[in-house]
């Protein structure tokens, strides 16, 4: 998991008109890995995706792709890389299975209809392969998309926002397929505004906004260093103070002394090891209590944080 296959470095977009969509961007994409890229509507994912893609040309910094030069050896590099793309663009009128074997003659590889098939096959597609796009359902389109990156057998693929707009189910349906693919060894790049997708399937996440990456970690360890745990203790009788044993431990009377608050932890457990030794100096202090609600911070809090520090700081 550490050869690295994408390297950005310095990459900055300035759109003519004078917005910056990317600012300064560092990014190494380690072989097999699953990176997510969240951010707000506008941070800069899909211009970072289309500078990779050769889509949009950067104003500087170098993208570095399987050993490639993005600038000098496009081609070579290109032909390695799948996107799905938000929106499917062209082939409304085309059968899926002419559409999808089109994409793959597109880079150049030979006709290979039995992958094809395998393909159709492993997004439920092949029913419909004689299907024009147009007739297909809004999920089926988006499998569609999904099939034509897949065509010419990309080691890379870019998944920009897999989900959107699709139901539960086919979103499950989608999550499968990206785990198939992984375990294939295809790195895969996703842009997403559900952090649940994020917090379930990627080793790693960046976090952008307003063009420049903020943070980029592993999730776990993201979710280690900014997690908390939120517990809320509510007690039989008010207190008036907190009893000295609890002196130690971030915890707040609230509601008229009613509830006692715990804000702390950092997201590896040691917040509900704490709040379990609470409630045994509670007990031991002879303070009763009637109820506990712990909770852990999501990934979708911490990004929220991130992004509103990023806010103040502007
Ligand atoms: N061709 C363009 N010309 C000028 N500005 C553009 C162009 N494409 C994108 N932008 C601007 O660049 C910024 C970044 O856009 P981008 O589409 O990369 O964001 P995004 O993170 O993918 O957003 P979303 O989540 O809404 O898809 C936005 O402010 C957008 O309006």
């Amino acid at each position: 998991m550490s050869e690295p296959i994408l390297d950005i470095a310095g990459l900055t977009k300035v759109y003519p008109g004078g917005l910056k969509a990317l600012d300064n961007v560092d990014l190494t994409i380690r072989k097999g890995e699953i990176f997510a890229l969240l951010g707000p509507n506008g941070a800069g994912k899909t211009t970072l995706i289309g500078a990779v893609c050769g889509l949009v040309r950067p104003s500087s910094g170098t993208i570095r792709a399987f050993g490639h030069d993005m600038g000098r050896e496009w081609r070579s590099a290109r032909r390695r890389i799948g996107l799905v793309p938000q929106e499917l663009a062209t082939d409304m009128f085309e059968p899926v299975m002419r559409a999808v074997s089109y994409s793959r003659g597109l880079f150049g590889l030979a006709p290979d209809p039995a992958r094809i098939e395998e393909i159709l096959r492993s997004l439920s597609l092949w029913d419909k392969r004689d299907e024009r796009i147009m007739a297909l359902s809004g999920g089926m389109k988006r499998r569609v998309l999904i099939a034509k990156a897949l065509a010419h057998e990309p080691d890379l693929l870019f998944l920009d926002e897999p989900t959107a707009g699709v139901d539960v189910e086919l979103r499950k349906g989608m999550w499968r397929i990206v785990d198939e693919m992984r375990d294939r060894g295809t790195t895969i790049i996703l842009t997403t505004h559900y952090i649940e997708e994020a917090e379930l399937m990627a080793d790693r996440v960046g976090v952008i906004a307003k063009g420049r990456l903020l943070m980029v970690d592993e999730k776990d360890a993201m979710m280690a260093r900014l997690g908390r745990t939120e517990a809320h203790i509510t007690l039989a009788r008010p207190l008036d103070a907190l009893p000295p044993s609890l002196a130690q431990y971030p915890v707040e009377l609230e509601e008229g002394g009613t509830s006692l608050c715990y804000r702390g932890g950092d997201g590896t457990g040691r917040g509900k090891a704490e709040v379990a030794e609470i409630t045994k100096a509670l007990i031991a202090a002879g303070i009763d209590y009637t109820g506990i609600d712990v909770r852990e911070s999501s990934l979708e809090e911490i990004f929220v944080s991130l992004l509103g520090e990023e806010e103040r700081a502007a």
